[in-house]
């Protein structure tokens, strides 16, 4: 399983560059890194087991993250209510975002990223809504409608497959000021 030791930190290449397209069918390699990235975030979501490896907790966690630059990413967006089913779940492989609201939404309190050991403050403005296509481990292509929180980890994840971080997005000059209309969420 993965481990905080295993997170690359802003700094490492890897976070910057454009990941490699992941070839189908799946390796027996690719497969175990997928089972891993989802692997990471049950275990950090669970405040037992979180605590009892050291993890941060995580609602995404992409490939180059732990060292590989492919197309892969892990999301798991949980359930509002206690024991409900997540909101989504799933490992995201050659995501691509077809289409994207003009309107942006963002998290009041911002953004973090377990790359990244400092908190940066500010607002990170995405789309508030995007239509996502992609394929999953077993081959299945998916074509998706997310909006607000699952759309905004979606795009974080699928940000770090193109070497960007969270804090790129931010208004230097104002960190706290969103474009017109933006939709805030916590
Ligand atoms: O790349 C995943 N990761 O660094 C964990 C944090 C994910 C995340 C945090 C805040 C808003 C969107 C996504
Ligand atoms: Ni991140």
């Amino acid at each position: 399983m993965f481990l905080m030791k295993d997170i690359t930190r802003d700094g490492n290449p890897v976070l910057r560059k454009r990941a490699a397209k992941v070839e189908f069918p799946l390796s027996a390699e690719d497969r175990e890194l997928a089972r891993q990235l989802m692997e990471y975030l049950e275990i950090s979501q669970d405040e037992e087991l979180c605590k009892k490896y050291g993890l941060r907790a995580g609602v995404g966690l992409a490939a180059p993250q732990v060292g590989v630059s492919k197309q892969m990413a892990s999301v798991l967006v949980p359930a509002e209510e206690e024991g409900g089913k997540p909101v989504f779940k799933d490992v995201i492989i050659n995501p691509v975002i077809v289409s994207e609201s003009v309107q942006y939404g963002a998290l009041t309190e911002g953004e973090g990223c377990l790359s990244v050991d400092e908190d940066v403050p500010g607002y990170v403005p995405r789309h508030d809504r995007i239509t996502l296509k992609y394929t999953d481990v077993d081959g299945n292509d998916h074509t998706v409608r997310l909006k607000h929180y699952p759309a905004i980890v979606c795009q974080h994840e699928i940000d770090h497959l193109k070497g960007i971080l969270f804090y790129d997005h931010i208004n230097k000059d104002a960190p706290f000021e969103a474009p017109e209309g933006t939709v805030m969420f916590s």
